[in-house]
């Protein structure tokens, strides 16, 4: 079977990965349970930018056809914050309830109103015989008071998507991947799979 490597680390993108590919034809491997992943540093101003970063490093390194995924979460009241430095919003570790403990604390005076958000999904192609490709995808929302669910990763307790009328940790994976960013950005890559092989 094709194969593609996601070169991601994140253990919440890769399980959606491994659904969202399971409708190709495509086998993917991630970088989640290989201990000698090279950390990618991420540069760039742009998810765009990163995405390509961390799909040419790692395809570089493997010979291989390699996806990359630089996602976050954009908030209009602050600015776009914290953009791309969503994983790392309060500090290098890492930790995702510190992330969100962050972001409401900053929210908390913000009216319903002016809580407007989006997701956002960059993916980048790199392989041997070609010029990186990047496409992006988005999933508008809202930011909630407090933590609503407990499935997804990341943000997704404090993300309620408008076009699902709940949060995001309150849906099931399916239906996260029907409106999701990546899902989003994943159908404006399918042509370009195509012709991968
Ligand atoms: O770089 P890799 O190894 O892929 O893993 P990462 O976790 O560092 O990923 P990013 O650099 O792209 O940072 C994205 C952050 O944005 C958040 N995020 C992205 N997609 C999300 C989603 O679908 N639901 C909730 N949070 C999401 C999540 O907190 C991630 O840590
Ligand atoms: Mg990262």
């Amino acid at each position: 079977m094709k194969q593609v490597i996601i070169a991601t680390k994140n253990r919440g993108k890769a399980r959606e990965f491994e659904t969202l590919f399971s409708a190709l034809d495509v086998e993917i491997l991630t970088l989640v349970d290989l201990d000698d992943a090279p950390d990618v540093e991420e540069t760039g101003n742009s998810f765009e930018e990163n995405a390509t970063l961390k799909a040419e490093e790692i395809s570089k390194i493997t010979g291989q056809i390699v996806i990359a995924d630089d996602s976050g979460l954009v908030i209009d009241e602050l600015d776009g914050r914290p953009g791309i430095f969503s994983a790392r919003y309060a500090g290098e570790e890492k930790n995702d309830e510190a992330n969100i403990d962050k972001v409401l604390y900053e929210m908390r005076e913000v009216p319903e109103e002016k809580r407007t958000a989006r997701f956002y999904c960059a993916l980048a192609v790199s392989g041997p015989n070609m010029k990186t490709i990047v496409v992006s995808g988005t999933c508008e929302g809202k930011i909630l008071f407090e933590r609503k669910g407990t499935n997804g990763f990341g943000y997704d307790p404090i993300f309620y998507a408008t076009a699902a009328g709940k949060s995001m940790a309150e849906m099931s994976s399916n239906e996260k991947n029907e409106i999701s960013h990546r899902a989003a950005a994943l159908n404006n890559l399918k042509p370009v799979i195509e012709t991968l092989f």
